[in-house]
């Protein structure tokens, strides 16, 4: 930690026209601190009016929401969202426009931003009219780029997954991930990647802005486009900038740790006059490296006068949560603000299943648990093994897959995942993610506003309706969607798809739903940052990963960072899950943990 750092706690009022930098451990009180913050600001500040407000800027659709909730009535005079949302709203929309010629941005079609897809009729385009098509060699030519399964598959998942990259001089350039572009084969039951050829890669990396142009003509933004946009309209319209900070002196962003670069330099833009920005953040908890963040960036963050202050006590955990964290972290040692014992820190060793009902045992039974997973797969396995009757988490592609066979079947299908994701969506908390799903499926009705309104009216139906179909055979929910939502939709007669829509019920199907902003007891890590649970059930998939232990490594290594996040969640009860530990390793942690054979 840096000696010129102030400390201050979660209640400490600072100086409202310097830029900060707030760092802090878990459990700080960060957030309760920011939106303490800026409730004093909206006290103290002569610089706001009625059309200037704060800028609150955080990660997630879920953490915008806790601020929303903490800030009451103040709510009016502070803007809060993601950084996605905020520069789209007020740089891409508004000045999309000054693009037109540099990027055939569509202004008039815009409609948000949504995560990237392809559309390989539109790299079928793209390709066939590549300047550089002639130097693409067998097995990779034209044709057999865009025919054959072995080639399709790695290029759709390269260009998935392509990124904006700031060179030397602090330009942007599109760039693919060549580690990303490859399929999978099973050789003797085993699993190997196959990748396409790096020459070939190399030719259609050539005219990549002409690929992205395809979607901008149509209006089609992704998330890191907004951030693209945002950045060439920043800097080569300076007004933008002005406008910007005219309407918002304050500029805070909290979870900083996980801003990329480019996000950095448009804050960078921003901060360097008129408005006073302020960021918080832990870089222990820096946990997005592969969306570009790179935690380093929190610490080396400037700007004129900027003051830095650290808040060392940790008010979430009992004490023997935090003198486990306090072993992890050398460069912050938490102070216990509870100062309550609690129970030691639990490793049960055996199968994850057993495991969970060892651990909800320990939590006297009536208590909630959450279990945090370092991948999807684990998390989803969780759900799965809980809720036996899921057979498998792939039923939506086996239910698009059956109904292919026409078009009349295959927009039935549509219709009825659309109606499944959008109810799943909804449930969640996400209204709008729910209505553009639905929005999907009416696309041949009428303008824009008339086709929100009639997803809007179809998600009021269906959820209405939900207890009516929830638990029962998909056929009824199938029947409901064709006599109430959309009657056009092919009839089921005799075959694979009715026996499907009888065989599995509605509530299986949900379970395959990929929730974004997952609320569910069971989550990814990654979904977990930022909040905080009474008891936590950690899987860990081997004994390696508890080395965080013996010879923690914030600084270099993400993976202890990850564990960190998972191990800082639990306020009363933490328990950890490994399949098995050999003696050694049992003898150094029996000091640290109650250590259970399940
Ligand atoms: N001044 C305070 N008064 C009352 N409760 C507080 C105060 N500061 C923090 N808390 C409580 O302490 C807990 C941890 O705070 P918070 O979630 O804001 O921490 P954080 O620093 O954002 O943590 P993390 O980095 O782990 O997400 C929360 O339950 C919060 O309500």
């Amino acid at each position: 930690m840096d000696n010129s750092m102030i400390e201050i706690n979660s209640d400490s009022l600072i100086p409202i026209e310097i830029h900060f930098r707030v760092a802090a451990g878990p459990g700080a009180g960060k957030t309760h601190w920011l939106v303490q913050h800026i409730k004093n600001v909206l006290h103290q500040s002569q610089r706001l009016r009625k059309s200037r407000k704060i800028a609150c800027i955080t990660y997630t659709n879920v953490a915008v929401e806790t601020i929303l909730n903490r800030l009451g009535t103040n709510v009016d005079r502070v803007e809060v969202s993601t950084l996605h949302s905020f520069l789209y709203k007020h740089i891409v929309k508004p000045y999309g426009y000054l693009l037109t010629d540099e990027c055939d941005l569509n202004v008039k079609e815009l409609d948000g931003h949504e995560d990237t897809i392809v559309h390989f009729k539109k790299v079928i385009h793209w390709i066939e009219n590549h300047t550089n098509a002639n130097q693409l060699k067998h097995p990779y030519t034209v044709n057999q780029l865009v025919k054959r399964d072995e080639n399709i598959t790695p290029l759709t998942r390269w260009l998935q997954h392509l990124t904006y990259h700031l060179d030397k001089h602090e330009n942007l350039e599109i760039v693919g991930d060549n580690k990303q572009a490859y399929r999978i084969e099973k050789n003797d039951d085993k699993e190997v990647r196959k990748y396409l050829n790096k020459k070939c890669l190399e030719v259609l990396s050539t005219e990549l802005l002409a690929y992205k142009k395809l979607y901008w003509s149509k209006g089609i933004v992704d998330h890191s486009d907004v951030l693209f946009f945002s950045y060439q309209l920043l800097k080569s319209h300076s007004f933008i900038l002005e406008v910007l900070r005219a309407k918002f002196p304050y500029l805070y962003i909290d979870e900083f740790q996980d801003t990329n670069p480019i996000q950095v330099k448009i804050v960078n833009l921003l901060g360097a006059k008129e408005t006073i920005v302020g960021i918080i953040g832990d870089e222990a908890q820096s946990i997005y490296s592969f969306q570009g963040a790179d935690p380093s960036q929190f610490s080396s963050f400037l700007l004129p006068g900027l003051l830095a202050y650290v808040m060392k006590d940790n008010r979430r955990s009992t004490n023997s949560i935090i003198d486990l964290l306090n072993i992890i972290r050398k460069d912050i040692e938490q102070k216990k603000y509870r100062n309550i014992e609690g129970d030691k820190p639990c490793i049960l060793l055996g199968e994850r299943m057993a495991a969970y009902s060892k651990a909800r045992e320990l939590c006297n039974s009536n208590e909630e648990i959450y279990s945090l997973s370092r991948d999807n797969l684990t998390s989803n396995a969780m759900r799965k093994d809980l809720y036996k009757e899921v057979v498998n988490d792939k039923l939506i592609n086996e239910l698009l897959e059956i109904d292919k066979s026409s078009s009349s079947n295959k927009y039935r299908s549509k219709v009825i995942v659309a109606c499944l994701r959008g109810i799943e969506y909804a449930r969640e908390g996400d209204i709008a993610k729910a209505i553009k799903e639905l929005e999907g499926i009416v696309k041949d009705t009428g303008d824009k506003e008339a086709r929100k309104k009639l997803a809007l009216k179809s998600l009021f139906m269906l959820l209405k309706a939900y207890d009516n179909y929830n638990d029962k055979p998909l056929y009824e929910f199938f029947s409901f969607i064709k006599d109430e939502v959309r009657p056009e939709i092919s009839r089921l007669g005799k075959g694979a798809a009715k026996t499907f829509y009888e065989s599995y019920t509605y509530e299986q199907l949900a379970l395959c739903v990929n929730i974004t902003d997952d609320y569910s007891k069971h989550r990814t890590i990654h979904k977990s940052k930022g909040d905080e649970f009474d008891n936590v059930f950690i899987v860990f998939k081997s004994s390696a990963e508890l080395n965080i232990f013996l010879r923690p490594d914030l600084k270099n290594n993400e993976e202890h960072r990850i564990s960190y996040v998972a191990l800082s969640r639990a306020r009363e009860r933490l328990i950890i899950n490994v399949p098995s530990i050999d003696g050694d390793l049992h003898s150094k942690l029996d000091r640290l943990f109650s250590i259970i054979n399940v």
